[in-house]
């Protein structure tokens, strides 16, 4: 067998390795019912997802009559998060073939790392309840280095390849917000099409897409 031609794989976490808007949409419903807002759809808040559970409440709010004040939207906030973690993992899953594609790509010598604009602590928690932890090398959410420094910026991609011991890399993502990060980086990009989109897919960029985690392996080969 040649040699795989990535040292480093670095993930998205949310529509990429895990289907979670089936818990982030209550949460959301949840934060708007506290002001008496109707709810959005999980089709609806499968758009909102991707720069963080901040960016998602906002554009909630806009689906559901306009943005609050200040202080309302911290309770808000609050109100989401608290929500969240305690319900992190009720109906979220790995995508079908996603843990398998993960074992293929570590058994060809791939360390493998998470880089998602949710919050460390909650991707960790989450991670952590799908027993997923272990096969990650290095783990980053949008605030590890500050919320200035999430995707689309580079730089969890970089501390992440980093802390991989460097090496060439590869980044798979759903949103914008990782195909402009990978880029800024430098990598080359795969997109899944079954994940959550900030713009019509088409639009989204990268340098190659996927339908399922089964062609992963074959498309890394390739790129
Ligand atoms: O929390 C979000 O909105 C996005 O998380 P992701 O970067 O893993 O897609
Ligand atoms: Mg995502």
């Amino acid at each position: 067998m040649s040699k795989f031609p990535f040292d480093i794989v670095l993930f998205d976490l949310d529509g990429t390795l895990v289907d979670s808007a089936r818990d982030l949409c209550p949460a959301v419903n949840h934060a708007l019912g506290t002001i008496g807002r109707d709810g959005v759809s999980e089709t609806a808040t499968r758009n909102m997802i991707g720069g963080g559970t901040d960016m998602m409440l906002t554009r909630a709010l806009e689906a559901t009559g306009g943005l609050v004040d200040e202080a309302t939207y911290k309770e808000l906030s609050g109100a989401l998060l608290e929500f969240y973690w305690d319900n992190i993992a009720n109906n979220t899953v790995p995508y079908p073939g996603c843990l398998g594609a993960l074992d293929q790509l570590a058994a060809r010598g791939c360390k493998l790392a998470v880089v998602t604009n949710k919050s460390e602590k909650p991707a960790r928690e989450l991670l952590d309840a799908l027993e997923m932890t272990d096969r990650f090398a290095a783990i980053y959410g949008g605030d590890t280095l500050g919320r200035e420094r999430a995707k689309p910026k580079p730089d969890i991609l970089q501390a992440a390849i980093a802390d991989c011991g460097g090496g060439r890399a590869a980044m798979v993502g759903d949103s914008t917000y990782d195909v402009r990060a990978g880029k800024a980086a430098n990598l080359p990009v795969v997109t899944c099409r079954y994940g959550y989109h900030d713009v019509p897919v088409h639009e989204l960029g990268g340098d190659v897409m996927i339908d399922h985690f089964d062609e992963l392996v074959g498309v890394l080969e390739d790129l």
